[in-house]
């Protein structure tokens, strides 16, 4: 990791973001609608911030943004021109904001609507769910702006729509809509107009119910087994499931479904 001098620390801009508890669910809104929500450094010193030292009656994190947008992506007008060595400083600032989103020890839940663009997209991919409304669309114009994805994008987005779908994306900036984004795995709903908020807030709720050690189990070792060798990852399933299941709560749970206090796995 590069420090120095190039690495300025950057103050975290309060202002830039609207955070809100509601229940077991931290809500945090991008707050620069005016500039569609596009990321400064003081807004990406802030996210970082609402990360660091999670309140521990936090269960669940619904991202979303103010206004008709969730984010253009990074504010183009502090794009200036930096030598190599602040360029992977700027990058890495990046991600170590979204690796605090997708390591986070609570499931992140982004809500999208309008633009989901540039570094905008590469935020959503580290949440660990999405949830769309039509008119959401998805778009890397870094090409035409003659950078590159600099947020985790090129690790993150190929492993949910694909490499050559990525490569795609990247090299004619072509507009997805919300749909393509369903139908090409990078989100898991699709909501009706206005309402990707109040659904990432349901869905933030009901997770919020699941056992800890379980949401925990799914965002840090599910990630590893899916990407480990076959042989590897079976080890470590059994290992996540010895755990859990001989933890108290597993053990409460289950006996509430045996003794009829629980509720039954129905359709909605
Ligand atoms: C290289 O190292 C990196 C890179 C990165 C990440 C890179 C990226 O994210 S590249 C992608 C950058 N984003 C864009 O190119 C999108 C630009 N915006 C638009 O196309 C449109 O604004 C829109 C999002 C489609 C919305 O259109 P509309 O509703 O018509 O609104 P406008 O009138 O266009 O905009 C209103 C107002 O907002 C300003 N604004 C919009 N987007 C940005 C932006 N991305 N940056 C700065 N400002 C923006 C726009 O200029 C208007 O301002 P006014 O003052 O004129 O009112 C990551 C890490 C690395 O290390």
């Amino acid at each position: 990791m590069l420090t120095g001098n190039a690495s300025a620390a950057t103050i975290a801009d309060p202002s830039t973001l609207v955070v809100e508890t509601v229940g077991p669910v931290l809500t945090i809104g991008l707050n620069r609608p005016k500039k569609r929500n596009a990321l400064n450094d003081g807004l990406m010193a802030a996210l970082k911030d609402c990360f660091t030292d999670l309140p521990d009656e936090i269960r669940a994190v619904v991202i979303h943004g103010v206004g008709d947008h969730f984010s253009a992506g990074l504010d183009l007008s502090e794009l200036r021109e930096r030598d190599a060595t602040e360029g992977l400083v700027h990058s890495q600032t990046w991600h170590r904001v979204f690796d605090r989103i997708q390591y986070c020890r609570v499931p992140v839940i982004a809500a999208l609507k309008g633009a989901v663009i540039g570094g905008g997209l590469e935020l959503a991919c580290a949440a660990h769910i999405r949830v769309a409304e039509p008119a959401a669309y998805y778009a890397l114009p870094e090409g035409s702006r003659g950078i590159f994805v600099g947020g985790g994008g090129s690790v993150r987005l190929p492993r949910l729509i694909g490499v050559a779908r990525m490569a795609d994306m990247m090299l004619t900036g072509r507009v997805y809509s919300a749909e393509e984004g369903v139908a090409h795995g990078f989100s898991q709903y699709l909501t009706e107009s206005g309402s990707a908020y109040d659904k990432a807030l349901e869905i933030g709720n009901r997770v919020a119910q699941n056992a800890p050690l379980t949401n925990f189990a799914v965002l840090q070792a599910l990630p590893m087994i899916a990407e480990a060798n076959p042989q590897t990852g079976l080890l470590m399933e059994s290992l996540m499931a010895t755990v859990a299941q001989s933890d108290q709560e597993a053990k409460n749970r289950i006996r509430a479904f045996l003794d009829h206090k629980t509720a039954k796995v129905k359709p909605t």
